[in-house]
């Protein structure tokens, strides 16, 4: 009986479900300034805008803030800042964003809009290697002092920014990493099948999720928004 119930197999991964819940929820509820971000970024970059974490993937990210009373946060992989700014209108007055991009001009495009939306005070941006910003980060400060980190810079990096990040967030503090289902293709079986260019990426990814299961230190939850958000929970 229970059985005629059930959706039949794959129902939930829809494009079309994507297209519903994006005009249904998310559009709406757009801050105007990240729908101009959004708009300025597909204009300077084409296709490459999609790089952006898509609008229903920043609503999750700004409940998850305000849920967490998150008020000093990192974001490692700014592009022109769409995911910094839903962070920068999450955060309370006094919240402070550092935000690490080896890219300056992307970050100048989207700060018009985030000036507009009158949050830039709340960040400081650092024109460097993410890698390089962290290891100076920890020699100058090595107490952890951050509620919450974003992560979606370059994917063979994870594992590494992941070491450091583990010592710069506090405890009970999450660090979430962008991008950990990677299209879908974490799910393919066979290599061939999957687009050479992105093998690579796949594989480090693969490799993260393997390590970020079985670490202890951190609790763990695998969203499937967007391309995919591991949220990892710093336990000790
Ligand atoms: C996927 S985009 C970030 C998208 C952004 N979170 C958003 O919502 O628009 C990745 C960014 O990481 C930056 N990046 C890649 N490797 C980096 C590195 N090693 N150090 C610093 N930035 C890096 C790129 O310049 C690019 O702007």
């Amino acid at each position: 009986m229970e059985k005629q119930l059930l959706p039949p197999k794959g129902i939930l991964k829809s494009e079309a479900l994507k297209k519903y819940i994006f005009e249904t929820s998310a559009y709406p509820r757009e801050h105007e300034q990240l729908k101009k971000l959004r708009e300025a970024t597909v204009h300077k970059y084409g296709n490459l805008s999609e790089m952006e974490i898509p609008v229903d993937e920043g609503h999750f990210l700004s409940m998850l803030l305000k849920i967490m009373n998150a008020k000093k946060t990192l974001e490692l992989g700014v592009f022109t800042g769409y995911s910094l700014l839903t962070t920068a209108l999450a955060l309370p007055e006094d919240g402070h964003i550092t935000a690490i991009d080896i890219d300056k001009e992307a970050y100048e495009v989207g700060l018009e809009f985030i000036k507009n939306a009158g949050v830039d005070h709340k960040i400081s941006f650092i024109e460097s290697d993410v890698l390089q910003a962290l290891d100076k980060m920890l020699s100058e400060n090595p107490k952890p002092e951050f509620d919450f980190a974003f992560v979606d810079a370059d994917k063979p990096n994870y594992p590494n920014m992941y070491e450091r990040l583990v010592k710069l967030v506090k405890v009970g503090g999450i660090i979430a990493f962008d991008n950990t289902l990677w299209f879908g293709l974490v799910a393919e079986e066979k290599e061939e099948s999957v687009p050479e260019h992105l093998r690579k990426n796949r594989t480090a990814i693969m490799e993260l999720n393997k390590q970020l299961a079985a670490d202890p230190r951190i609790e763990l939850s695998q969203v499937s928004i967007g391309d995919g958000v591991t949220l990892c929970r710093r336990l000790v």
